[in-house]
């Protein structure tokens, strides 16, 4: 295929309000996505494959759209693209939190400029392979987190009343009416989004907050930020995790903070998988310095619902679901409609305003830069989206390209070795917008243009 990042559709294909009112990118001498030999090879299997292919047309196979990362072979494209479909490198992918684009994957999605992740994590990204080819990733920061925090407040009580095996034993018949090691709850941690929110809940239902956070943080009500993670877990009876993933926080709950919490104290990790070591928490509740434990995240979670720990995958399966007073959930922290709907607009409008407009704003790996946007009233304008290596000089030589056209309005901004810029220019039209893009391309310091028009 042509890398068609910067080429992305002939301009006769764009509907002229298209083109003016929503601004799909971009460069006039566009258009060939195939080169001819994509579709020339013929041999008797894939002829014998397409012929056999033909058959089965139930709809409009034009409307389906298909992603092929990783280099797939041209006989499997080819395949694909006679049923009629379209089979192509993407601009945007859509993804949650087990899609894994690493700098593998993302090679070989050369036309990508943007990446939607419909959740809060983003370590599933790799970020600055991302960015240092130009391609913008989004998340929704807070849409979710509410939810998160309800489950967690959901789980002490559960925890502290042991209602998950009580309510197992009526399932399977029996009545055990106790009330030994059931407590009323105090107490819990954790300080960004979610566990702010978390610390409100709480609050509100008696508990007294502490936290630990890398930085210091405004507490909500009349929670406490302690200043280490012994001094939290020491303190806290409900140990609830809410950082990143990162590699700072790679078996931040282990062998030894298991020791340092108080005994007959809990734990709840809706965070990631890798925050918590899960043969140190089984050792802990098994000897019962932990007295209970909820998790809704994995070291390692399957691409699609069904069997799990049934598989073997994970030497420590059997030993967990052994455990009593054990929560035990999918990743389902976020997964509410509200959350869901409220992510989904919030990374759907991103993604159009970053296609259309080229805004970052809210991008997790790019600085943010703006332009108000163009409008209709605004004929024979174009919108430069410049992204570049954060080196001297990058920017005279820039406005000596755009010296040809008035410049309404500019504005650019850098994150570690990549930049950004936005301009808007005036009296525009085919021509001299190609000259510009090409001016633009053969900048040493580009890593992407698009011009949106
Ligand atoms: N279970 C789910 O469905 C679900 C839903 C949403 C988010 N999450 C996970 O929860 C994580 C937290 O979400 P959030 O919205 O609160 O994130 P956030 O970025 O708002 O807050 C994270 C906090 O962790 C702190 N932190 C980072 N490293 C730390 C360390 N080593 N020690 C102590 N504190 C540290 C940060 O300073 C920040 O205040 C997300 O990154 C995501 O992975 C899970
Ligand atoms: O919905 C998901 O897949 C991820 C939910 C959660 O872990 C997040 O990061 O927002």
């Amino acid at each position: 295929m042509a890398n068609a990042r910067d080429v992305k559709r002939s301009e006769s294909e764009i509907p002229h309000h298209v083109s003016r009112t929503v601004g799909f990118s971009l460069s006039p001498n566009m258009s060939f996505h195939s080169s001819p030999s994509s579709f020339g090879a013929s041999n008797l299997t894939q002829a014998a494959a397409s012929a056999a292919a033909k058959h089965l047309k139930p709809f409009a196979t034009e409307d389906i759209k298909i992603l092929l990362l990783e280099n797939v072979n041209q006989t499997g494209r080819d395949i694909l693209a006679e049923q009629g479909y379209q089979v192509e490198d993407v601009h945007v992918i859509g993804i949650r939190s087990k899609t894994k684009l690493t700098a593998r994957v993302l090679k070989e999605a050369r036309n990508l400029i943007v990446i939607g992740c419909f959740c809060i994590g983003t370590n599933q990204v790799d970020l600055h392979y991302a960015a240092d080819h130009g391609i913008a990733v989004f998340n929704s920061p807070f849409s979710n987190s509410r939810s998160v925090a309800e489950l967690v407040i959901a789980e002490i009580i559960a925890l502290a009343r042991q209602l998950g095996d009580r309510s197992n034993e009526m399932h399977s018949g029996t009545w055990n009416k106790v009330s030994s090691k059931c407590w009323e709850v105090r107490g819990i941690i954790g300080y960004g989004h979610i566990g702010s929110q978390l610390s409100v809940l709480a609050e509100a239902m008696g508990m007294s907050v502490i936290y630990y956070d890398v930085i210091n943080l405004m507490a909500m009500g009349t929670a406490r930020q302690v200043p280490t993670l012994e001094v939290l877990l020491a303190g806290a009876d409900f140990v609830s995790c809410h950082v990143p993933e990162l590699p700072e926080t790679r078996n931040m709950i282990g062998y030894q903070q298991f020791e340092q919490m108080k005994d007959g104290g809990y734990l709840i990790n809706a965070s990631r998988g890798s925050v918590v070591d899960i043969s140190a928490l089984i050792q802990a509740m098994r000897t019962g310095k932990i007295a209970g434990a909820a998790l809704d995240v994995y070291p390692h979670e399957p691409t699609g619902n069904g069997d799990y720990f049934n598989n073997n995958l994970h030497p420590w399966c059997t030993d967990l679901r052994a455990l009593k007073n054990l929560i035990l959930t999918p990743h389902i922290g976020g997964s509410t409609e509200e959350a869901q709907s409220a992510i989904g607009v919030e990374v759907g409008q991103a993604l159009v305003r970053y296609v259309n407009e080229g805004t970052t704003v809210g991008a997790v790996n790019f600085p943010e830069v703006n332009l108000r946007s163009l409008t209709m009233d605004e004929p024979n304008h174009a919108r430069v989206v410049f992204i570049h290596r954060n080196v001297p000089g990058v920017l005279r030589k820039v406005n000596e390209a755009l010296s040809d056209h008035n410049v309404d309005k500019q504005m650019t901004d850098s994150r570690g070795d990549v930049a950004y810029l936005l301009a808007d220019i005036s009296n525009v039209d085919t021509v001299t917008i190609k000259d510009l893009y090409e001016r633009l391309e053969c900048l040493s310091s580009r890593i992407m243009t698009r011009i949106l028009y």
